[in-house]
Parts: structure tokens; C-alpha cells; sequence
């Protein structure tokens, strides 16, 4: 019988040490394994992915690379330059391969593309593997395992996994690998449509990555972030297994962090060091296994002699927060992704919402200016000039180092939303998506539905204060001091409301509050003197709009998956006003257009019940009549008790 020839195909699994489809391959007893990587022109131009999270990818694949050299100096990543749908069926021919192995992915695209793969291999008589390791819980057991709905709450995720059985152990490294065939490739490169190309904002040179099948060199090396056209990286965050897990040793050998870890107590305005691991782009790499993580953590619970903190603020707990995400998308596919057609999401009328794809059903990636007042707030909530320094400093961390503390993200998050801006939550997701380091689109989007209330949580009554929550951990603004050093020799009593500062004192601290922050960083007439903006609304007033907003939106009632969302006549529920529909009474959420979709099948989002959520106190009474045009919500009074929330107003005036 010939011994088999494997494909070991890396993607969400960057690292050596516990990998249960590595494990797997090995297991064969291959004659030869090829440990590949394909460079997906979907990820390189159709995913929003910024410097910094290439540069993380990068990293850990070099690293990867040169830890599988160390174990057999003949391997190493072979990493090769093009769509795995149509590179494969060439791999397997020219290498003689028998068996591919890979880790499971639950991603809406990464399921369509493995199933395209696994069909391409059946026609080839090559026999796939996969097992699952990016989760704690393989995701669709979890599903499953909680009635074949998605996982909306912590509990459920306990619920589910008690009866999945223990977390698997995490198994260790390899301490040798076979060594691949001759890696030829006597096969015509199939080259991809770099048009239209979502990251060319990020690019200040030519994109040259396929430029040819193995690389500049014909080595199969890792691009380079000139290949791939990139501005360079600005985060001091770097990738590899080897870096993540020396941070893990860290973190574990301070027991009492790890053992008393709780979340929201971690203080988001820490720096250098951050209050809590920041393992989050180890876990999205794979460069860190999650059941290493959780099983050191574990370890280290059971034997502290204190009083461990428990699920879900433990540190535990906080990757079972990541396996319910992970469950939620793997249930509704791309449905998850969006409000349109999700029926898990309460469907509230945002501003810029997303234009939809009407064949498909899903959201194309573009939006709909639908109020030119939600596209300034939208566009200064990016940019970090808000004229609020707590949202523009978190904002700025964002962008320069792909990473804020997850309090962090709450704030900026319920800013643009439910709190402050009423933007769709799905902008906002869209710019995590692209700065973030750590970006996990189950996570990401997840979070994000959390913080809108439109799913996982309701309160949406509970609102951040871009000035009370931040002087709660950080009374004298060294964290707004780092990010927005335009404030950097204020008060501390204006630090988080400059605007509030006499103008004899602004001028005396090297700063005046005027403008949008268009032209922060130029000199004042007298040259000497910087610029941060104006508050770009009134907090109190419009966070009173967005409560108005959510209640009428409760009230209605509607999920993603209503027949009047999905055709349109939800305008007919709604008034006219400032948080209502705004483009006449017809169509759909944004604005319809019909083109074929990429990916036409989408996943088939199931109409299960909705996780009850927490009852929000929504008054029992109808919304307003649209005679109330222009008037209505933002009208009211700000005194509706309740509004703080997270954040006690009881000295302070925000
Ligand atoms: C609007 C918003 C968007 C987010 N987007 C992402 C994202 O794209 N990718 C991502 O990994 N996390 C995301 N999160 C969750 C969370 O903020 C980050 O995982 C966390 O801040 C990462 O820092 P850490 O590694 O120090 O976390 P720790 O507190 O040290 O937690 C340990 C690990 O648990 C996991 N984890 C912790 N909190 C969460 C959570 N709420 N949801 C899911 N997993 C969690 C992460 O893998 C993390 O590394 C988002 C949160 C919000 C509010």
C-alpha cells in the first residue's frame, strides 16, 4: 500500500502546538506533507484588511515558516499565489497528492470556498480531512447542541457545551515533520481580477502579489508588504506564534491575574500596558491556540488557593463569549453579517444603512447617504475629530495600532449608534473591520449587534458618556494626553470637555477648540498655537434622539427577517422625522440594487426564536403619527430618569 501524500493547508491555524488537523496529518504517516498557504484574492481584494492586520499576517506566517524549517530543514511554509478554487485541482495532479488536510472553517465565505475545494478534491479522488480548532466547541456541534438555533447568550453556550462534554485538552507540537515532495509547479498561474480592489486605499504603490505562482524569488517566501503596495504598518503589535506564546507564558505566570481576571473591571484607559491579555489577534491568526489559552487559564484557576473570578467576566469566560459568536454565524451564515434578512436582528431604521443586493438579499458593501448631518458624524467618528476627546482618542488608538481595550470598543461603538449618532451598526463594523488587528468577523459583527442593541443585549436605555465613563478610570486623561496630543498640557478638569476651557486658558495650554478638526495640526494665525475641534453635537440631546429612536424601533418590533423589512413597507411603521425613514414610504432598508451577487447562495438563515433579551422598559404606546413631521423625538426631554445607564450622572453635567 503506498504511504499517503498530504496537503497540509494552513489558514486560521498559524502555529505548531495544538493543532488537531496538524495532528491529524501526521497521523497519516505521510510519505510527504507540503505545509501550504494559498493567497486568496479574495482576502487581498475583496476583504477590508488595513497594514496593520497584514502586517500581523505576515508575521506569523514568517514565523510559522521558520519554525517548520527548524523541525525539517527541507520545509517550510510554502506559500503560493493563487485562489485555492483553482490551484488545487493543479496541486493534486502535479504533486500526487492523496490526502488534504485542513482546520474547519466556519466563516460564510470560508464554508462556500471549502465546499468548492472538497468538490475539486472528490473529482481528483483525493480524500479531505478537516477537524475543527479555531473554537473551544467545534461551532456547528455547539449549534446543535443548543437545539439548532444560534447561540445569543452566554448561557446557552454553557448550556450547549455541557452537553458536548469537557474542552478537548490542547495537544502538544510536532517535535519533527516529514518532509515534502519536490515542490514543482509546472502549471500556468491562473491570475485574478484585481478590479475592483476594496483595500487600494491602503495601497501607495502597485499591488504586485501574483506576480508570479512562488514568489519574486521562486522560493514560495511570504510576500512583503511592498509586494503587496502596502503603506507601511504604524502598530507596535506584532504576530507569531512565538511572540503569542511568550505572551501566554507571561500571563500565566502572574497568577493572580490570571486567576482573578475579571473583565469589567479592567480599565480601558490603560496603556502600556493594556489592562487586559491582548491575545485577541493570536486568537483570530490561530497563532495562539484558544484551548492552550483556556486550558493554562484553567489550570491556573483550579489550584489558586483565592477566590478565582468565574465565567463569564473570568478570562475563561471571555472565550466562551468568542464560541457563542462563533455559533451565532455559523447558524445564520451570511445573514449574520447584516440586519437585512437576519432573524436574529431587530431591524431599527439607522441612517447610511446598507445598500442590499435584491437577488441575493445581501448588502453589497456600499451604503446610502440618507442624511448629510449622519454622513459628517460618521465620517468625523473615523477620522478621531468628534470634538470629544475620550471617542477621538480611542478612535486614533484604532487606527495607528489596530487594537482598543474592549470598553473601548463599547464606547466608540454605542457613540455611533444607539448612543450619539444613530448610524447603522454596520459602518461601524465595517471600519473595525478594516483597522482592527483582531478582527474576527463572528466576533466583529457580534459585538457590534451587542452594542446596538439589535441583538445578544437590549438595554438600550444604557447609554456610555463620552465624558463621565472615562474620568470613572482615568480622572487625569493620560490616555486622551497620548492619543489626542493636541490636549496634552489641558486640565484635567477640561480634559474630556475642552470645549468647556476659558480661551485665555486654551491659549495658555497651546490649544484652541474651533473647527471640525479638519485642520487640527496647523498653526493658529499667531503660529503658535494648535486646533482640536468643536463638539460635533450636543451628547445629551442626541443620545435623548437615539433613545427616542430605539423605543419607537422596540415598539415596532421588527427583525431582519419581517416580510415588511425585506419589502419595504416598514416605512409605513415609522414617522418621518429625525430617527425615521427619511427616503419616502417605499423599498427596502438602503437602496436596492439588482446585480449578481458573488456570492448568490448564501447561506439559508433560519427562522428560529429569538433569544429573549433582557425586557427593555419601551413605552406601551403606539409611535407617532408622521403629522408630528420633524418635531417629535429629539423633542423631548432629556429628564426620562433612566438615560444614564452605564454611567451615573449624579454630580456631573455631560
Ligand atoms: C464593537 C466591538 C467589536 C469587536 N470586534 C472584535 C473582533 O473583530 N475580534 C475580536 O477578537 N474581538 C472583538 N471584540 C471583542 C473584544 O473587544 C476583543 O476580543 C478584546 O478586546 C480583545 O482584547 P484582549 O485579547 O486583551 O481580550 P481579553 O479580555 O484578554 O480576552 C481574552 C480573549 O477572549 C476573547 N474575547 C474577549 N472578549 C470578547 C468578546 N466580547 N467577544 C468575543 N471574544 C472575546 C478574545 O479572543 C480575547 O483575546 C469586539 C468588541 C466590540 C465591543
Amino acid at each position: 500500500m503506498p504511504k499517503p501524500r498530504v496537503i497540509y493547508w494552513f489558514r486560521t491555524d498559524l502555529r505548531l502546538h495544538d493543532s488537531p488537523a496538524l495532528k491529524t496529518a501526521l497521523d497519516l504517516k505521510p510519505e510527504c506533507l507540503y505545509p501550504i498557504w494559498t493567497w486568496d484574492p479574495h482576502y487581498v481584494y475583496h476583504a477590508r484588511v488595513g497594514p496593520n492586520r497584514w502586517q500581523f499576517l505576515l508575521d506569523c506566517q514568517n514565523d510559522l515558516s521558520e519554525s517548520i524549517t527548524k523541525l525539517n530543514p527541507q520545509s517550510k511554509l510554502f506559500l503560493i499565489r493563487e485562489a485555492p478554487q483553482t490551484l488545487f485541482p493543479k496541486l493534486f495532479k502535479e504533486w500526487k497528492i492523496t490526502h488534504l488536510v485542513f482546520e474547519k472553517d466556519t466563516d460564510a465565505y470560508g464554508r462556500d470556498r471549502d465546499d468548492k475545494v472538497k468538490e475539486l478534491a472528490k473529482e481528483a479522488g483525493v480524500e479531505v480531512i478537516t477537524r475543527p480548532g479555531r473554537t473551544l466547541y467545534d461551532s456547528d456541534e455547539l449549534v446543535k447542541a443548543n437545539n439548532n438555533r444560534p447561540t445569543m447568550s452566554i448561557s446557552q453556550v454553557q448550556h450547549a457545551g455541557a452537553k458536548i462534554g469537557d474542552i478537548a485538552r490542547p495537544i502538544p507540537a510536532p517535535k519533527s515533520l516529514p518532509s515534502p515532495g519536490t515542490p514543482t509547479l509546472s502549471f500556468n498561474q491562473q491570475k485574478p481580477a484585481s478590479n475592483p480592489d476594496i483595500n487600494a486605499i491602503q495601497r501607495d504603490a502597485e499591488e504586485k502579489s501574483y506576480d508570479a505562482l512562488a514568489g519574486p524569488n521562486n522560493d514560495f517566501a511570504v510576500p512583503t508588504m511592498e509586494e503587496l503596495g502596502l503603506k507601511p504598518a504604524t502598530t507596535p503589535h506584532r504576530g507569531g506564534e512565538t511572540i503569542g506564546l511568550k505572551m501566554l507564558d507571561e500571563i500565566i505566570a502572574n497568577e493572580d491575574y490570571t486567576a482573578t481576571f475579571e473583565k469589567p473591571k479592567t480599565a480601558p484607559t490603560a496603556f502600556e500596558p493594556q489592562a487586559t491579555t491582548l491575545l485577541s489577534p493570536h486568537m483570530h491568526f490561530g497563532s495562539v491556540s484558544c484551548r492552550e489559552f483556556y486550558w493554562r487559564v484553567q489550570d491556573v484557576v483550579s489550584k489558586y488557593k483565592g477566590k478565582a473570578s468565574q465565567p463569564p467576566t473570568s478570562l475563561t469566560g471571555q472565550l466562551l463569549f468568542r464560541d457563542m459568536y462563533f455559533g451565532a454565524q455559523a447558524a445564520l451564515g451570511y445573514a449574520f453579517g447584516q440586519s437585512y434578512n437576519n432573524p436574529q436582528c431587530r431591524f431599527i431604521p439607522w441612517h447610511l444603512p446598507s445598500e442590499i443586493d435584491t437577488k441575493s438579499g445581501l448588502i453589497t458593501g456600499k451604503y446610502l447617504v440618507d442624511d448629510a448631518k449622519a454622513e459628517v458624524f460618521f465620517k468625523r467618528w473615523k477620522e478621531g475629530r468628534t470634538g470629544f476627546p475620550w471617542i477621538d482618542a480611542l478612535m486614533r488608538q484604532l487606527k495607528h495600532e489596530g487594537w482598543i481595550h474592549h470598553l473601548g470598543r463599547h464606547a466608540v461603538a454605542c457613540f455611533l449608534t444607539r448612543g450619539g449618532c444613530y448610524v447603522d451598526w454596520e459602518r461601524g463594523a465595517e471600519v473595525f473591520e478594516e483597522w482592527l488587528i483582531d478582527h474576527e468577523a463572528a466576533c466583529n459583527i457580534g459585538n457590534w449587534q451587542w452594542l446596538s442593541c439589535t441583538a445578544f443585549f437590549a438595554q438600550f436605555y444604557r447609554c456610555y458618556s463620552p465624558i463621565a465613563f472615562p474620568q470613572k478610570w482615568d480622572k487625569d486623561g493620560n490616555f486622551v494626553r497620548k492619543y489626542v496630543p493636541e490636549l496634552e498640557h489641558f486640565d484635567k478638569k477640561y480634559i474630556y470637555e475642552p470645549w468647556k476651557a476659558p480661551i485665555l486658558d486654551q491659549k495658555k495650554w497651546g490649544c484652541l477648540i474651533k473647527g471640525d478638526g479638519t485642520d487640527t495640526d496647523t498653526d493658529t494665525e499667531d503660529g503658535t498655537l494648535r486646533t482640536y475641534p468643536k463638539p460635533m453635537l450636543d451628547f445629551p440631546k442626541q443620545r435623548d434622539i437615539c433613545i427616542q429612536g430605539m423605543k419607537n424601533a422596540y415598539h415596532v418590533g421588527l427583525y431582519g427577517k419581517n416580510p415588511k423589512v425585506l419589502d419595504g413597507t416598514w416605512r409605513k411603521l415609522f414617522e418621518d422625522n429625525a430617527e425615521g425613514p427619511t427616503e419616502g414610504t417605499e423599498g427596502p432598508p438602503g437602496a436596492m440594487v439588482e446585480h449578481e451577487a458573488d456570492n448568490a447562495d448564501a447561506d439559508g438563515a433560519e427562522d428560529g426564536e429569538h433569544a429573549a433579551p433582557p425586557s427593555p422598559k419601551v413605552e406601551k404606546k403606539t409611535p407617532k403619527k408622521t403629522t408630528e413631521k420633524g418635531k417629535g423625538a429629539h423633542k423631548r426631554k432629556a429628564s426620562q430618569s433612566t438615560l444614564d445607564g452605564m454611567v451615573t450622572r449624579k454630580k456631573k453635567k455631560d
